[in-house]
């Protein structure tokens, strides 16, 4: 079925856990991570951007997660990423999402606690939960480009009285991370004690980390050797991320990773079958990849295996 990650939350929190957001685009991207999510026996959360929306259209990608939870009976979060406005979490609030983001993280302060108290009120009318964001995450990706340097890291009592003031389910936080495939210029780095401090003022208040692609330099060496460019790519090494998950951080946003996985797959397949031109055989190979990463972040990085 689909729903809240409310109970799931509480679990991981307490189970020094965390659980998998992947952003959903397509059919083969969706059966791909529940298939992993299934032999896994893990909780799971997709998520859909604004961009995803604008790509396949609403109804499609509804339609395709309702599929996915019937084909699996696996008990599914379907969650709003990154929406900007109320309207956009009305529309998916209506529309059978379990879960919205508000992202009021570029507007002031007084700004982003009206925005998100004003989606709280309606989500929580019906019985839907809302992730915000406080500080800002930087990086470049389906239009969410933050410049780098103007980024700035989630202020402890700022989260404490944002928390109190807008009743938000849970809290995306800025300690380093950012969007994209070209996270540090230099050395990887999170800001632990930032968000050992958050949860001391929040203690057992589920924390998301978004930007938390690692950039596995296997892919990124697959999409180059098979005609790709991709250069300087850095991610949030898997040791932090474990830490992470240890710790207060409940939800993983992953999108970039299987961004990658799934075009060094579709590279290699068209690269050493030239002839071949049937789209199921390099999108299904493409999926059989999408599974394997997404059994990898559970196993090696979430924890969440058994936890159903
Ligand atoms: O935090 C993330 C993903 O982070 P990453 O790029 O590290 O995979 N997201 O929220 C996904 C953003 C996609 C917007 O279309
Ligand atoms: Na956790
Ligand atoms: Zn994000």
């Amino acid at each position: 079925p689909l729903v809240t990650s409310k109970e799931l939350f509480k679990k991981a929190y307490e189970g020094g856990y965390a659980i998998g957001a992947f952003n959903v685009n397509n059919m083969e991207i969706i059966q791909g991570i529940v298939e992993a999510a299934k032999e896994e026996n893990s909780p799971l959360i997709l998520q859909v951007s604004a961009g995803a929306r604008k790509y396949a259209r609403p109804v499609y990608l509804k339609k395709l997660v309702e599929a996915a939870v019937e084909d699996t009976g696996l008990p599914v979060v379907l969650h709003l990423d990154h929406g900007e406005s109320f309207e956009i979490c009305k529309a998916c609030i209506d529309d059978g999402f379990t879960s919205v983001m508000i992202d009021g993280s570029k507007l002031p302060f007084e700004e982003n606690i009206t925005l998100t108290k004003k989606v709280v009120d309606y989500a929580h009318e019906h019985g839907v939960v809302v992730e915000a964001e406080l500080g800002r995450i930087g990086g470049v990706e389906d239009n969410i480009s933050v410049g780098e340097r103007e980024a700035t890291f989630t202020d402890p009592d700022q989260a404490l009285e944002f928390v109190e003031r807008t009743g938000v389910d849970s809290l995306a936080i800025a300690i380093g991370t950012s969007h994209g495939a070209y996270k540090f210029k230099g050395e990887p780095y999170l800001d632990f004690k930032r968000l050992e401090e958050i949860m001391k003022r929040l203690p057992g208040f589920p924390l998301v980390l978004h930007g938390a692609s690692t950039v596995l330099p296997e892919f990124v060496e697959a999409c180059n050797k098979y005609g790709g460019s991709i250069h300087s790519a850095k991610g949030v090494p898997e040791e932090m991320l474990r830490k992470a998950a240890s710790l207060g951080i409940c939800k993983i946003n992953i999108d970039t990773d299987l961004r990658l996985a799934m075009t060094a797959m579709i590279r290699k397949y068209l690269a050493e079958n030239p002839s071949e031109f049937d789209p199921r055989k390099y999108l299904g190979a493409a999926r059989e990849a999408i599974k394997e990463m997404v059994k990898h972040k559970i196993r090696n990085v979430l924890g969440s295996s058994n936890k159903l």
